[in-house]
């Protein structure tokens, strides 16, 4: 396949191509970029050195632009570029073949929630409903037949695996508590106060809390899908890592469960993921998933109420390494092509 990678500078662009260096199914990458067109990929990005250089015959080992890109044909492209911009590429690159958006542009269904949330009109409304939510190990059956998918948000990810399967079998209610704690490098690449070393080393705080944040509305979307009275509250915190991201939720026990219930639960829906691991009864910590395509799971049970923890990468299993995994699902490769072993940026 020959695969462009818009937005190939940023964080999960970086990280995609390191990934794609590497995948048996891919023979040509295009690195796409606005700011370092014309440069060499192996000067940017020092660690990939001349490792993907035999994939990069079609752009002689550089970036190109957004019109180079177009007029190489790709069969497959992700758009790991900002809201908005990102919209208006996938639409363009769908003329072609199929596209990943790691963007949150087509993760809401309805366009009337897009626009509050993002605060502008969604450009191509009529794609959202074509568009296929990817969270892998849930939608994989549409995922198979999509040309578009959008790939979820890094939060909504580590909140919604652990989640789902429990809701959907009624095991815990639907208003649940989620309290996430995310790295640094879930903010992007460009320079900002906020992002400072200065301003984040030895420092945690809570940022957009109660309906604030932009990733509530995705969360309660997909929880809506295995029950309507869903209603959660979504907690962001900032630490001082580089990548990593660790979610404890609170749940309330709709019937009295066991552990061995609650674990038997996740491995109906999981046991043959390769990506998941249910860790019960060790904790989860990011350390162990760090650099990998990995989502941990723990829980603790306390009879009336369950307290439930996942630790992914933000910037693979929520972003990148997950958008890999959607590349192979929607062109029958199988689900560990291309992300082992792990990186970190
Ligand atoms: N970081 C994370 O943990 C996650 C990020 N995402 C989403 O993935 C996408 C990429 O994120 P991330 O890699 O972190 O972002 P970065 O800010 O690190 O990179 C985005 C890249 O897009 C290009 N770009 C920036 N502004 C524009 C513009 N106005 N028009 C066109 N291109 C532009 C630049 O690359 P160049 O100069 O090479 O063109 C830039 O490096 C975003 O939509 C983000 O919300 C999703 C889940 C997790
Ligand atoms: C730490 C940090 O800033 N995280 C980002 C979310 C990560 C992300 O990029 O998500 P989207 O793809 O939905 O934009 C934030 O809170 O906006």
């Amino acid at each position: 396949m020959k695969v462009a990678v818009l937005g190939a500078t940023g964080y999960t662009g970086m990280m995609l191509l390191r990934f794609l260096r590497l995948h048996n199914g891919v023979d040509t990458v295009i690195p796409v970029s606005s700011s370092a067109a014309g440069k060499r990929v192996s000067e940017v990005d020092r660690a990939l050195f001349s490792s993907l250089d035999n994939k990069l015959s079609l752009t002689d080992g550089c970036y190109v632009d957004l019109d180079t890109a177009f007029s190489l044909r790709p069969d497959f492209v992700f758009s790991a570029l900002p809201h908005l911009a990102s919209a208006i590429a996938c639409a363009r690159f769908l003329e072609h073949g199929k596209v990943v958006d790691l963007s949150a542009d087509f993760r809401l269904k309805d366009a009337a929630v897009f626009e509050n949330v993002y605060g502008e009109e969604h450009p191509f409304p009529e794609l959202l409903s074509d568009a296929v939510y990817g969270l892998a190990e849930w939608n994989k059956e549409r995922i198979k037949e999509a040309s578009l998918v959008a790939n979820p948000g890094c939060y909504p990810t580590a909140s919604l695996l652990p989640l789902l399967p429990l809701i959907k079998e009624g095991i815990i209610a639907a208003n649940v508590s989620i309290n996430a704690l995310s790295g640094i490098s879930g903010a992007g690449k460009s320079a900002k106060v906020s992002s400072l070393f200065a301003e984040r080393t030895e420092n945690m705080s809570p940022y957009l809390p109660g309906r604030s944040h932009r990733h509530l509305p995705e969360i309660a979307q997909e929880l809506r899908e295995v029950s309507e009275d869903a209603d959660p509250v979504f907690t962001p915190h900032l630490v001082p890592l580089k990548q990593g991201m660790l979610v404890t939720t609170v749940a309330y026990l709709m019937r009295d469960v066991s552990d061995k219930d609650i674990a038997d639960c996740y491995m109906d829906y999981y046991g043959e993921s390769p990506w998941i691991r249910i860790r019960h009864p060790e904790l989860v910590e990011t350390r162990w998933v760090r650099g990998s395509n990995y989502c941990d799971i723990s829980f603790k049970n306390e009879g009336d109420r369950l307290i439930i923890f996942s630790a992914i990468d933000n910037l693979i299993k929520g972003a990148s390494g997950q958008a890999i995994e959607n590349m192979n699902i929607m062109n029958g490769f199988p689900e560990t092509e291309g992300l082992l072993p792990a990186f970190e940026v």
